[in-house]
């Protein structure tokens, strides 16, 4: 596997990659590595005839300073991780190389509504870190295909959007959520967990799974009304707990009943003896 850590020699081997007409995917990241970003790799290699993975913790999309500073790193790990999975490149810069002007936005991006809600209101600025990196990073890879997680519902709406707003030529190949065997989705933040938090964790995919076994047969509002219950009853502070589907136009709405359309439980909850926020989302009907 490559290892760089300055864009320029990345830049040099993707051009003459893309000389040789090599499909290039790619795998964002911010490191602590599991099994659901190696699933994402996994589908990139499938569909790409070189992998580039990047880790970097982008320090313009953490609303809160003790995130930032507790973001796990296990930067040797994941290099092995990454070799054992065959990734073809890893990309994994400094503050300084992905911000050489600094950390104040370069520009500001229209994301409309889907900006204001869920995680957007309940982390300022979060979405506008995230297209300011994700901006860059595209910029510099160009790739083919962009993989990306369901577990995180709105961002993948969001990076729908920008790759519209730019105009880019990269399609956005979104992954299904890989979870714990005891239904805990993986997440970085999951290694911040003692097992008796770990243990608590599980009551967010619970929630989700009750809604989804009463959804045809109770109210939406008493449901997520139910699974807030739930949560605050184990020692969780809820964030939000709603139901959704995707609108045509790639905004998202809050239903008061289901239709036809893909209707979604998305939730925000921080564990309350950890102080660890995590999100989860499922398809409920
Ligand atoms: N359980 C999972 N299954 C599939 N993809 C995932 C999973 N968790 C994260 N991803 C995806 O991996 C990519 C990188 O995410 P990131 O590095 O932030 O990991 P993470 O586990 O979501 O970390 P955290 O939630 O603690 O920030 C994103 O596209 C994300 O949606
Ligand atoms: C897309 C991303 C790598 C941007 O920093 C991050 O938000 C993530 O890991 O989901
Ligand atoms: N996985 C989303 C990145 C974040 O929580 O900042």
């Amino acid at each position: 596997m490559y290892l760089f850590k300055q864009k320029d020699d990345l830049e040099r081997l993707l051009s003459t990659a893309r000389k040789q007409g090599k499909r290039i995917g790619f795998v964002p990241t911010m490191g602590a590595l599991h099994q659901g970003h190696l699933s994402l790799i996994a589908a990139a290699k499938e569909n790409s005839d070189l992998v580039v993975c990047s880790i970097f913790v982008n320090p313009t999309q953490f609303n809160d300073p003790a995130d930032f500073e507790k973001y796990p790193i296990t930067i040797d790990q994941d290099i092995q991780l990454l070799t054992a999975a065959g990734n073809d490149v890893l990309f994994l810069p400094s503050v300084q190389e992905m911000y050489p002007k600094g950390l104040a936005p370069e520009m500001h991006y229209e994301f409309g509504p889907l900006e204001t809600v869920l995680e957007g209101a309940h982390r300022p600025g979060h979405f506008q870190g995230v297209g300011q990196v994700v901006h860059k990073l595209l910029s510099l890879v160009a790739p083919d295909k962009l993989f990306m997680g369901q577990k995180d519902f709105q961002q993948c709406l969001i990076i729908n959007r920008l790759i519209k707003l730019l105009d880019l030529k990269v399609e956005l190949v979104i992954c299904p959520t890989l979870r714990e065997t005891d239904g805990l989705a993986m997440s970085s933040r999951n290694l911040r967990l003692n097992p008796t938090e770990r243990q608590n964790a599980l009551h967010i995919s619970r929630a989700l799974n009750y809604i989804k076994d009463h959804v045809h047969t109770a109210p939406l509002q008493a449901l997520s009304d139910q699974g807030i219950h739930q949560l605050t009853d184990h020692g969780f502070e809820v964030d939000y707990l709603e139901m959704v589907s995707i609108l045509p136009d790639g905004n998202i709405s809050f239903p008061d009943t289901p239709g036809n359309d893909p209707l979604y439980a998305v939730v925000a909850a921080r564990e309350n003896s950890s102080g660890v926020r995590l999100i989860d989302n499922m398809q409920v009907n």
